[in-house]
């Protein structure tokens, strides 16, 4: 009898080719499929590996696999998973397992994994986050789906994911149904407020500090040996430092100054406003890329809008300063919000999320790994009902003691015109966050008054309508 497959891996392509070759790396049997047969045959020519093979159909694929089957989708995410899906449901039977290991959007893992049940066959929808280097060396790994058949793949995922410094594997269970696809939604939402500070941090310090790619570079690496240690720090550091191989100086200044966008960020900011949370920097971040798309426009109102002079810095290491302290400031706030997020969709969703682990498998692995990640892992291990993390002692001191240099950095960039709508919304997250007064008490008088909405009295409990047309 030809030897079994301990999993198959459908869809090839950076992600799945990578992950494919670190199971196999790790002693597992993996049978490879991709939609296009050249991409299988490149694979395996330029990627050989006594425990990866290559198969040209499905049937073939699901026939090569060890009971109860475990398959592998890492394809692109919408239209093509129902499609896969489609083929595959009646070439398996029950107790099998299919795991989705694509950006898919949660409620269409819900879907999937209420159809899939039906037939019995348990669906996880397991985030994945790494980019390709992470795939294939060890990746943060977020898997939802029915607990009871979690034993069957748990050895393969943990054995993939990425090592925190303790040696735990980046790779927790995480809840039923579309669980783990929504924490890495989150992920990619707090992932694009962390890029979208990055850069603003960025244009500060180029266009009001005047500081030179070379001194960009060494600020970002000298931020990377301290307490902004990350994956997206250290790779920004080195970003500052390529020279270009298409034309002459830095590669930085020749690539377009104009951001795309996948969609799980979008997906993040658009499920806060469902859910009536506030993301507003992961909102911003989202806009920015946006508004930095429209390069025509901003060329044309560029000569129109009239510029406002940037006032330069006299002490260019206290700017670098202020900018790193509102850098860190503006992280907490960022994490704080999408930490919030993913504590009011356990409620709602009834998913009992643990953030704390959500955090330690965040510590390594995933784009947005960082030091911080383990200060974020002890505050909910000590608090695990904590209300938000900017109420955590150990960022509370940090923001107390900061938020001055996040508000200095804010108002450098308004006051000297640069786009810094992260750093903005923090401040005003936190203003609203704490604040004594909202004005949503003119707000509720002014709906009262337009739409007899009625409004709420502080003084006793009960709606209330005044007669707005009566004279005062
Ligand atoms: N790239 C990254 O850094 C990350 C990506 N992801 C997610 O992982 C998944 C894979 O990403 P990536 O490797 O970048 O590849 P892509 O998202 O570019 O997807 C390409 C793969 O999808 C297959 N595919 C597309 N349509 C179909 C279909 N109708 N039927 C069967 N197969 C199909 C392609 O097959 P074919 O070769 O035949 O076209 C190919 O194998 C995506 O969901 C992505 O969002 C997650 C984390 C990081
Ligand atoms: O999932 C990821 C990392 O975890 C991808 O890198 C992410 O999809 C990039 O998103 P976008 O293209 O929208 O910036």
């Amino acid at each position: 009898m030809n030897k079994l497959y301990d999993i198959g891996l459908v869809g090839l392509s950076v992600m799945g080719r990578s992950l494919a070759l670190n199971m196999a790396d790790h002693g597992f049997r993996v049978a490879g499929y991709n939609r296009s047969p050249e991409v299988t045959d490149r694979v395996l020519r330029e990627h050989p590996h006594e425990n990866l093979s290559g198969f040209y159909s499905l049937e073939a694929l699901v026939s090569a696999l060890e009971r109860p089957r475990k398959v592998f989708l890492m394809i692109q995410a919408g239209p093509a998973v129902d499609a896969v899906l489609e083929q595959l449901l009646p070439l398996l039977e029950r107790g099998d397992v299919v795991m989705d290991g694509g950006n898919s959007y949660f409620e269409d893992t819900n879907r999937r994994a209420e159809t899939l049940a039906e037939a019995g066959i348990h669906y996880f929808g397991v985030g994945v986050s790494g980019g390709e280097e992470g795939a294939r060396r060890g990746p943060s790994v977020m898997p939802g789906g029915p607990r009871e058949a979690y034993g069957a793949v748990r050895p393969i995922l943990e054995a993939v994911a990425a090592r925190a410094e303790d040696d735990k594997p980046c790779c927790a269970y995480i809840g039923p149904g579309g669980a783990g696809h929504y924490v890495k939604m989150v992920h990619n939402g707090i992932e694009y407020a962390d890029m979208q500070l990055i850069a603003e941090a960025y244009l500060l310090l180029k266009y009001a500090g005047g500081f030179t790619n070379r001194e960009l570079a060494e600020t970002f690496a000298a931020w990377d040996r301290g307490e902004l240690h990350s994956y997206l720090i250290g790779i920004t550091a080195d970003i500052f430092t390529r020279q270009d191989d298409l034309a002459t100086g830095d590669l930085i200044d020749h690539i377009l100054d104009s951001a795309g966008q996948k969609g799980t960020g979008r997906w993040t900011s658009i499920e806060s406003l469902r859910q009536g949370v506030d993301v507003s920097m992961i909102t911003a971040a989202c806009s920015a890329r946006v508004m930095s798309n429209h390069l025509e426009r901003r060329a044309r109102a560029g000569g129109r809008i009239a510029a406002v002079p940037v006032t330069g810095v006299d002490n260019k290491s206290a700017f670098a300063e202020t900018v790193r302290q509102a850098l860190y400031t503006g992280k907490i706030i960022a994490y704080a919000q999408g930490f919030s997020l993913l504590a009011d969709a356990s409620g709602r969703f009834g998913w009992g999320l643990n953030l704390g682990e959500i955090a330690s498998i965040f510590r390594a692995g995933c784009i947005i790994q960082a030091a911080f990640l383990g200060d974020i892992t002890a505050a909910y291990r000590a608090d695990p009902a904590l209300e938000s993390l900017l109420l955590a002692p150990f960022f509370l001191d940090r923001v107390n003691e900061r938020q001055e240099h996040l508000r200095r950095a804010a108002a450098a960039a308004v006051l000297g015109g640069i786009p810094a709508p992260a750093l903005t919304n923090a401040a005003a997250y936190l203003d609203g966050f704490r604040a004594r007064a909202c004005g949503a008490n003119l707000i509720q008088a002014q709906r009262d008054c337009f739409g007899a909405h009625t409004y709420e009295r502080a003084d006793r409990p009960g709606s209330f309508h005044y007669d707005w047309r009566k004279t005062p």
